[in-house]
């Protein structure tokens, strides 16, 4: 079955200056052989820019985590290219693909995964001391004042909410000033005055610290905050809403859903 949905699309993640953060091209990952095979991406394109903020949804198994971890270096695809910049990390050994996870990419998860006896402070800046690099102070202040941490750089998680802890963990893959930050369900574990506090923080760390943050989310409220979102279904690119707002992304993924069912099987195109 076909699974492509002709979502609304302004098409307009160009920037300005064309500069491509990450970018994938017929990238493909199988599990499995035989009749257990499961092709978890099929042949994916997609490019995203620098400076830009991007959400990923689809229904649950069509490939999101799988897109992310191939993108970010965390797992090797069965074909196909992927791109952080002008690197080719789908043609990296193990250890080159560790530098460049540590280097140049910035990773937030749904569980803070904080270290419990360090302070605030020490979380944020020790994986860079640890690997041997150098905090840049002017940096790690704009990310305090910009998180809103300046209060409680001194606690440890434990004294902190969980909205405090995710801002934490953002300054924390910010401060080495990586090129793409992913994030996988960031407010999964927050309640939804929380979660909207850690989307703002991640959407103003893309316009005004000029980050680049790609985000997998099941929440249509948390997609609207990003600058474009793209659709998934069946290890494809099944759309893309630019400048999206919670209804166009309910909109977007009802379309994905109505291809599901036995009305897409008479040949329209849901969203068309
Ligand atoms: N390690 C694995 N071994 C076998 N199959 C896998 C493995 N990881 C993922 N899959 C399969 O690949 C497909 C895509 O999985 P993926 O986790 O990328 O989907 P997802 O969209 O992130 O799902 P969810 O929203 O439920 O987290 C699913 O059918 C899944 O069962």
């Amino acid at each position: 079955m076909d699974t492509t949905v002709f979502v609304p699309v302004n098409d307009t993640d160009t920037p300005a200056d064309g500069r491509l953060a990450v970018r994938a091209r017929g990238l493909t990952k199988t599990y499995g052989t035989g009749e257990a095979q499961v092709r978890a991406l099929d042949g994916v394109d997609v490019d995203f820019a620098e400076g830009r903020f991007t959400a990923i949804m689809g229904p649950s198994g069509s490939g999101k985590s799988t897109l992310m971890h191939l993108l970010a270096g965390l797992d090797t695809a069965t074909s196909g290219q992927a791109f952080l910049g002008t690197t080719e990390i789908t043609g990296l050994g193990d250890k080159a693909l560790t530098r460049l996870r540590r280097d140049r990419v910035g990773f937030v998860f749904q569980q803070f995964n904080l270290l419990p006896m360090f302070s605030a402070r020490d979380n944020i800046t020790l994986p860079l001391e640890l690997a041997g690099a150098k905090v840049d102070h002017v940096w790690f202040d704009t990310l305090v004042r910009t998180l809103g941490l300046e209060q409680r750089l001194e606690h440890r998680p434990s004294e902190l909410s969980g909205g405090q802890q995710q801002r934490v963990a953002i300054a924390r893959a910010l401060i080495a000033q990586p090129e793409v930050v992913f994030a996988d369900e960031p407010t999964g574990n927050l309640d939804s005055r929380s979660g909207a506090e850690v989307l703002s923080f991640l959407r103003r760390s893309v316009r005004e610290l000029g980050r680049t943050i790609i985000m997998v989310t099941h929440d249509p409220a948390a997609a609207a905050y990003a600058d474009r979102v793209i659709l998934i279904a069946d290890g494809r690119i099944a759309g893309e809403i630019s400048d999206p707002t919670p209804e166009a992304v309910l909109a977007g993924l009802d379309a994905l859903r109505s291809l599901e069912g036995p009305v897409a099987d008479d040949g329209t195109q849901a969203g068309a």
